[in-house]
C-alpha cells in the first residue's frame, strides 16, 4: 500500500497512521539497530491499542526480553507443537463439520472465529472450571480484539467502550478461575525463591524443559510415534521429578511482568489477554489470506493435492506433526502466502535516539515502521529495483496472478525471496510463527485431500474494503466454494 509513496519519496517517508505520526523506513542499514532494541524499542503507537493493552512493557526492559523469549520459545519448541496437534486438529474437524454440510464456508468470519478457538482453548488453553460459559468468553474476547485499531472514541456503544467492557469482564472471569490463581502464587514463591532473577528463572526453566522428557518425547515423535505418545513420554519424566517451574506462556508472561512492580493476583488475567492479542487475530489473518489466495489458483491447489496424495502413502490418513515436516511444496505455499498478502504490517519502534536515513535524521522519540507489505515489494531477488513500474510483477496479484503467485519460488536457491518480514525481524522475530505454519497446514491438508476451494466472488481481494490494519472484505463476497474431488 505504500508502493507509490516509495517511488516518490525512496526508502524514507512520513505518514499518518489511526492518528499517529509514523516514518516509513525501507533502509536495512538504518533498522539495523532498532531492530536489535538499540537506540529504539518496540511500542505500538496507536491510542486504543496503548489504552486496551498495557502503557509499560516488560519486552523493553534490559535484561528480561532474552529470558522472557527463552522460556515462551521452549513452549513452542518442536516435541511442545507435536503435542499439541491432536487437539489442533479436533477442533479443525469440529468447524468443518460445519462448513461441509453447506459445501462452503464464509472465510472472513469463519478465520475469525478458528483464530480465538485457537488461542482460547489450544494456545493459552484457559480453563474455565467456575463453569462459565466458554462461548459467551469467546464473545467478549472478540469485542476485545474489535477495539484494538478501531477509532479511540469511548462512547457508548463505540468499538473502544464495548473492548473496555469486555476486558473489565475477562479479567474477572479469568481472576476467579482457580488454575489462574494456582500458577500466579506458585510463580510468586518460586520468583522469590530464586531471587527475582530472570536469568536464573529461565535456567531453571530451561533445565526443566530440556530435559529426559522432552529429549524422549523429540526422539519419540523423530522415530515417528504419535503426538501423544510424544507427549506422553514428556508427562511421565515430569512427573517423576519435583514440580519445579513449568514452562508455560504464562510463566514467560508473569515473569516479564513481575519486572514491572510486584507480581499480583491480575497479572495472570492479564497475560492470558496479552497472548489473545498476539494469537488470535494474527492466526486469523494468516487464514483468511491463505484461503483467499488458495480459492484463487486451481494450478496450485492440484500440485497441493498430489504432495497430499504422497504424504497420504507414507504417513497414513491421520495427519501427525511429522507428516507436516515432510511436506514441502505446502511449506512454499504458506510462505508465498505471507509474502504476497502478509498477515502482519511489520512492526513499529519508537527512537531514543537520532536515527539516520541516507542524508535525513529522524529525531528521537519519534515512530518508525518496517512495512511487511512493501518491504517484500523490494525483494533483492524478485525485484530488479526499476520503480517505473505501477507494481513490480511479484506483487501484482491484482492484474497478473499466476506471475505473482508461484510457491516455487521458495523451492530453489536463485528464486528464493530473501525478505520475509511477515513475522517480523531481528530481537523480536515472532515466537508464534512455527505454531501457526503449522495450523494452517493442518487446516489446508485435511481440507485439500477432499475439496477444491473457489472463490465464488472472483474478485474478493480486490473488492476488499478496507486494507488496514487488514483485510476487509465487502459484505457477502467472502464465500469459499468447498467443491468435492
Ligand atoms: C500469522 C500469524 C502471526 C503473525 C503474522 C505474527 C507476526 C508477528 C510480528 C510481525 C512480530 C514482530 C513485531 C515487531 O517486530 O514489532 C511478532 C512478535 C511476536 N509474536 Fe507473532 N505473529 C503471529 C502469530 C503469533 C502467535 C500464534 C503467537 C503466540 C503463540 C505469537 C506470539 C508473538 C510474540 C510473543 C511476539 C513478540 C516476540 C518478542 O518480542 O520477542 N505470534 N509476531
Amino acid at each position: 500500500m505504500f508502493w507509490d509513496r516509495y517511488r516518490r519519496y525512496g526508502s524514507v517517508f512520513r505518514t499518518m497512521m489511526l492518528g499517529s505520526r509514523i516514518w516509513v523506513v525501507t533502509d536495512l542499514d538504518a533498522l539495523r539497530g532498532p531492530l536489535r532494541d538499540e537506540g529504539a524499542y518496540l511500542e505500538v503507537p496507536f491510542p486504543t491499542f496503548q489504552r486496551l493493552v498495557a502503557a509499560e512493557s516488560f519486552l523493553n526492559r534490559p535484561g528480561v526480553h532474552g529470558p522472557w523469549r527463552k522460556i515462551f520459545s521452549a513452549t513452542l519448541a518442536p516435541p511442545r507443537l507435536a503435542a499439541m496437534v491432536p487437539e489442533i486438529t479436533q477442533l479443525m474437524k469440529s468447524h468443518l463439520s460445519k462448513w461441509e454440510p453447506q459445501g462452503q464456508v464464509a472465510i472472513f468470519r469463519a478465520a475469525r472465529v478458528m483464530g480465538v478457538d485457537l488461542a482460547v482453548d489450544v494456545i493459552l488453553d484457559i480453563k474455565l472450571s467456575d463453569g462459565t460459559d466458554r462461548a459467551w468468553v469467546k464473545s467478549q474476547v472478540e469485542d476485545y480484539l474489535d477495539g484494538l485499531y478501531g477509532l479511540p472514541l469511548n462512547l457508548p456503544g463505540s468499538t473502544l467502550a464495548k473492548a473496555l467492557a469486555a476486558r473489565a469482564k475477562l479479567v474477572e472471569v479469568f481472576l476467579r478461575q482457580p488454575d489462574v490463581a494456582a500458577t500466579q502464587a506458585q510463580f510468586v514463591q518460586e520468583w522469590e525463591a530464586i531471587g527475582k532473577s530472570p536469568q536464573a528463572y529461565a535456567a531453571a526453566v530451561l533445565d526443566q524443559h530440556t530435559s529426559a522428557g522432552d529429549k524422549a518425547a523429540g526422539a519419540a515423535e523423530e522415530a515417528g510415534a504419535s503426538e501423544k505418545a510424544a507427549a506422553a513420554a514428556t508427562e511421565a519424566t515430569r512427573g517423576s521429578r519435583p514440580a519445579v517451574l513449568a514452562p508455560s506462556i504464562m510463566t514467560a508472561q508473569l515473569m516479564g511482568r513481575a519486572m514491572l512492580k510486584p507480581s499480583e493476583l491480575e497479572d495472570g488475567a492479564m497475560s492470558l489477554l496479552h497472548m489473545l492479542v498476539a494469537s488470535a487475530d494474527t492466526t486469523r489473518f494468516a487464514l483468511f489470506n491463505t484461503w483467499a489466495l488458495l480459492a484463487m489458483s486451481p494450478r496450485v491447489q492440484d500440485k497441493l493435492y498430489q504432495e497430499q496424495q504422497k504424504v497420504l502413502a507414507e504417513y497414513g490418513e491421520e495427519i501427525s506433526y511429522a507428516a507436516t515436516c515432510h511436506m514441502p511444496y505446502m511449506d512454499a505455499t504458506l510462505k508465498e502466502c505471507m509474502r504476497l498478502l502478509p498477515a502482519s504490517a511489520g512492526g513499529i519502534r519508537k527512537l531514543t535516539a537520532d536515527m539516520q536515513v541516507g542524508s535525513y535524521t529522524i529525531p528521537a522519540g519519534e515512530y518508525v515502521w518496517y512495512h511487511a507489505g512493501l518491504m517484500h515489494y523490494l525483494d533483492p531477488v524478485c525485484w530488479d529495483g526499476d520503480t517505473s513500474v505501477d507494481v513490480p510483477a511479484h506483487m501484482d496479484w491484482q492484474n497478473s496472478f499466476e506471475v505473482a503467485f508461484r510457491p516455487e519460488r521458495w523451492l530453489s536457491e536463485e528464486t528464493r525471496p530473501r525478505y520475509m518480514f511477515t513475522f517480523g525481524t531481528g530481537a523480536h522475530l515472532c515466537i508464534g510463527m512455527n505454531l501457526v505454519y503449522l495450523e494452517v497446514k493442518l487446516l489446508l491438508s485435511m481440507v485439500l485431500r477432499k475439496y477444491r476451494l473457489r472463490l465464488r466472488t472472483p474478485d474478493m481481494l480486490l473488492r476488499c474494503e478496507r486494507l488496514f490494519p487488514f483485510f476487509l472484505p465487502a459484505k457477502g463476497t467472502d464465500t469459499v466454494l468447498l467443491e468435492p474431488r
